[in-house]
């Protein structure tokens, strides 16, 4: 007899987004698409669940939910995150539950993801695995200067980026809101489905779970905005890991908030398999190795915002430096 396969461990999504981008409408549609006794929710405010009452209510029997409303979760300091958990484990232990496969805090539209993946590090009860759904308005006219530091955070953190609001527009407009949603992160997936449901069950699928290694990966973009500058950086067959870890502790000290994202794969001397690097802003998962089935090519993607192609080249130029294309 084959052993059991080992359960995966819960997740933890963070559902964030601009506002008014659907976060809640996605949330919603997804409470009501089946049993959610395997999941428990956090929401940032309670003002931001409009689902409330009626839709969460009606529902509610076994979803284990707690509401954060000490202001913006990730300015707040303190434990909040931890006070969130703590009271979605409560609600489920006095219904006689263990812990759910997953919890899903849905953010306030400010808050930017780093500092919330950094207090997630520090929770105390379980290990999770992390998971960043932005949703991106794709009704909304392209995404202005006002807002562009709030999207650039979310969009380029997350894993999966589903497109709203598509059920109002032509279907010939929605390639091209993708395609400027890719230009914010060209390593996320996307999700274009105008059915509510279908769109909901796909963006909280595990499909997406598993950290993908396809970093320098991608063609040119036509679009995107000015400010947002898409990278690969590439090292030498020589490059060792003390130059790679170097190379990105400086450039993290050296771009501080405009650092958006750092993902892929590097190969440093004498390493059998490759290594995932992967940040968030600043806050990075432990790198690990990662042994590949196929040849996936090696280097780190760079999301950046308001940063000068020149004024990283000539910041680089001075180090052991990887090779950097810029997109
Ligand atoms: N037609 C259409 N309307 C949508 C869709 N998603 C959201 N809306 C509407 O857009 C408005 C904002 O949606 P919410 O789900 O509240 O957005 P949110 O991101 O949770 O908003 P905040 O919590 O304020 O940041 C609501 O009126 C929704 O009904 C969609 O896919 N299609």
């Amino acid at each position: 007899m084959t052993a059991p396969a080992p359960m995966p461990r819960p997740e933890f999504i963070l559902l964030t987004g601009p506002l008014g981008s659907g976060k809640t409408t996605l949330l919603t549609d997804f409470l009501q698409s089946g049993d959610m006794s395997e999941t428990g929710v956090i929401v940032n405010d309670a003002g931001e669940v409009n689902v409330d009452g009626a839709v969460l209510s009606a529902d509610t029997r076994d979803l284990a939910m707690a509401t954060l409303s000490d202001g913006c979760i990730c300015c707040s300091m303190g434990n909040s995150l931890q006070e969130g958990i703590d009271a979605v484990l409560e609600a489920r232990a006095v219904r006689g539950l263990g812990p759910p496969r997953r919890i899903i805090l849905e953010t306030s539209g400010l808050a930017e993801p780093a500092p919330i993946v950094r207090s997630l590090r520090a929770v105390r009860q379980m290990a999770f695995d992390l998971r960043i759904i932005s949703t991106f308005d794709a009704g909304q006219p392209r995404v202005g200067d006002d807002f562009l530091p709030h999207y650039a955070c979310q969009l380029a953190a997350a894993q999966v980026v589903v497109l709203t609001k598509l059920d109002v527009m032509p279907e010939a407009d929605w390639n091209p809101r993708a395609e400027e949603a890719r230009a914010f992160n060209p390593l996320a997936a996307q999700i274009l489905e105008a059915d509510p449901r279908a769109r909901a069950l796909a963006a909280f699928s595990r499909a997406y779970a598993e950290p993908e290694p396809r970093a320098a990966h991608f063609s040119a973009l036509p679009v995107g905005s000015a400010r947002i500058t898409v990278a690969n950086a590439r090292w030498q067959p020589n490059a060792t890991w003390a130059d790679i870890s170097e190379w990105i502790d400086n450039l993290t000290g050296f771009l501080g908030a405009r650092l958006l994202r750092l993902k892929g794969l590097v190969q440093p001397m004498g390493h059998a398999d490759p290594v995932l690097i992967n940040g968030i802003g600043d806050a990075f998962s432990p790198p690990r190795s990662v042994r590949m089935a196929d040849d996936r090519k090696l280097g780190l993607t760079l999301i950046l915002r308001d940063v000068a192609q020149d004024e990283l080249a000539r910041w680089t130029g001075h180090l052991s430096q990887p090779k950097l294309d810029f997109q």
